[in-house]
């Protein structure tokens, strides 16, 4: 079976009830392909989930931006998957740069979100990817397929979860990388599951772009073989959203 392109909107930690109205508005204006060509999730803090949820058009889904690693209990100010599941929301953000990088999460520790969230019927958008430094000390691959291991240890089936690999100094710098760059840290990361988990994760397993996709670099991006859509930021806040998510095109007529 053929990998479905996916575009998702990460809105972190943006906007007022007004804004996400507006924003919502777009989308379900917008002329978007069918959803046999392209699954489109987008990704609301917490606190508006379940409005967008009801409001947004059905073709779209949305992701919540974390969960808590384990059962929910005395976790005060966390989110539980279950919760999550319980809500009808059917996707998870986990392992962003931003917390780790800000909120300490080790690779071990967003393995075993992925683990927990999966258990409780939830799919998850797990991302990886490089800073800067290590891109500059050649260790990129490295990193990327040590993130991914710690996932990978954790959990027994990667059906319900799809790679995101963000460069750090791509996320939000404008500095996108170039779409050999993406092609070869994704082709990497298909080797390293047919070498480390098995040919056919390696063939099956969505691996997206995120890190400064915009509506003039995303089919370019979008046309290499081994992307298999994108995990969009500030431009999933604004109308040209509805041209990335046109990008699954460049896949369908390929
Ligand atoms: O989750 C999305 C990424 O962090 C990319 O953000 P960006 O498109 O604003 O660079």
């Amino acid at each position: 079976m053929g990998r479905k392109f996916f575009v998702g909107g990460n809105w972190k930690c943006n906007g007022t009830a007004e804004d996400v109205k507006k924003i919502v508005a777009t989308l379900n204006a917008g002329q978007i392909p069918s959803t046999d060509v392209v699954e489109v999730v987008v990704s609301p803090p917490f606190v508006f989930l379940t409005s967008v949820k009801s409001e947004l058009r059905p073709e779209i889904q949305v992701a919540a931006q974390n969960c808590w690693v384990k059962k929910g209990g005395a976790f005060t100010g966390e989110v539980s998957a279950e919760m999550l599941a319980n809500l009808g929301i059917p996707w998870v953000i986990l392992g962003h740069s931003e917390r780790r990088a800000l909120l300490n999460e080790t690779n071990e520790f967003v393995g075993d979100k992925v683990a927990y969230a999966l258990s409780q019927g939830l799919k998850v958008i797990a991302c990886v990817g490089e800073t800067l430094e290590q891109r500059e000390a050649g260790t990129t691959m490295e990193v990327v397929a040590a993130q991914t291991k710690a996932i990978a240890d954790k959990i027994s089936s990667w059906d319900n979860v799809v790679l995101a690999y963000e460069p750090v100094w791509a996320i939000g710098t404008g500095k996108v990388a170039s779409p050999a760059q993406a092609q070869e840290v994704h082709a990497g990361l298909r080797k390293w599951f047919s070498d480390n988990v098995s040919a056919e994760v390696s063939a099956s397993t969505r691996i997206i772009y995120g890190g400064s996709v915009s509506g003039s670099n995303c089919k370019e991006l979008g046309g290499q073989t081994d992307v298999d859509g994108f995990l969009v930021g500030g431009a999933s806040l604004k109308p040209e959203f509805i041209d990335i998510i046109k990008a699954a095109e460049v896949k369908k007529s390929a």
